[in-house]
């Protein structure tokens, strides 16, 4: 069995980082799946077109260029997930973007990928599975950190908000919602640093490698 290594979560809950430190240390192959919406996010406004419309969605999806991924700081700011999260609610975006993720979830050698419905949805099977949370509060200090860096201007209290309405729209969708999967394994970071909820998560995939022999 392919070490297949599924994190889901919540906005700033350091599920990328989590990920992204796994993949590193198993010297895996990583995807970011929120990346792909915020991309799709992005084109639809871009083009003045209106996120709650299913089909330009959609179309956006089925149009989306790869290479636009790689090296755009837009992707990561504070609207784009927003839109992401926006789009992301049509089924015919989720469609568009299943069978390039599934693929990467499949490939020899085993992957990472972090997003919301991994363990549930894009790759079910995988033996090794993590849903990270933290409370609002602390993620909404987080994203505001990371965000503020680079200079981005924003109340406190507006990111909170943010994160509490991205929240309640990514796990009261109907398709793919938000949620942990029955096997997956709760990670609250809420009062870990990244090396004590890194080494919690390796933990975590140890256990699950011994279980599944790999
Ligand atoms: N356990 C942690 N403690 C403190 N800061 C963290 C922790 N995990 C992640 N961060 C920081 O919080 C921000 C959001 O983390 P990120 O991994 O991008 O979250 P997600 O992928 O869940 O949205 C980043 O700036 C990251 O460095
Ligand atoms: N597998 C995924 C990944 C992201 N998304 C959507 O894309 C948005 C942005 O995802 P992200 O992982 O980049 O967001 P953050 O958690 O980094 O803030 C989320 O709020 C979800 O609505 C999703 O629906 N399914």
């Amino acid at each position: 069995m392919n070490l297949v290594i599924a994190v889901d979560g919540p906005a700033a809950s350091g599920k990328g980082t989590i990920a992204a430190r796994l993949a590193a240390h198993y010297g895996l192959p990583y995807l970011d799946t929120g990346l792909l919406y915020r991309a799709v996010g992005l084109a639809v406004l871009d083009a003045g077109g209106d996120l709650g419309d299913a089909e330009t969605a959609a179309k956006a999806a089925r149009a989306l260029d790869l290479a636009s991924l790689s090296d755009n700081p837009r992707l990561t700011d504070r609207g784009a997930g927003e839109a992401a999260s926006r789009v992301a609610s049509h089924p015919g975006v989720r469609a568009a973007l299943l069978k390039l993720q599934q693929d990467f979830a499949a490939q020899a050698g085993g992957a990472v990928l972090d997003g919301r419905d991994i363990g549930t949805v894009i790759a079910p099977g995988a033996p090794a599975k993590l849903y990270i949370t933290a409370s609002p509060e602390v993620r909404a200090e987080r994203r505001w950190k990371q965000l503020t860096a680079r200079g981005e201007v924003i109340a406190f209290d507006d990111m909170l908000d943010d994160i509490r309405r991205r929240d309640a729209r990514d796990a009261g969708r109907d398709d793919a919602p938000m949620v942990q999967a029955d096997n997956a394994v709760l990670l609250d970071t809420t009062d870990l640093g990244i090396e004590a909820a890194f080494d919690a998560a390796r933990r975590i995939v140890e256990a699950a490698r011994a279980r599944a022999g790999i």
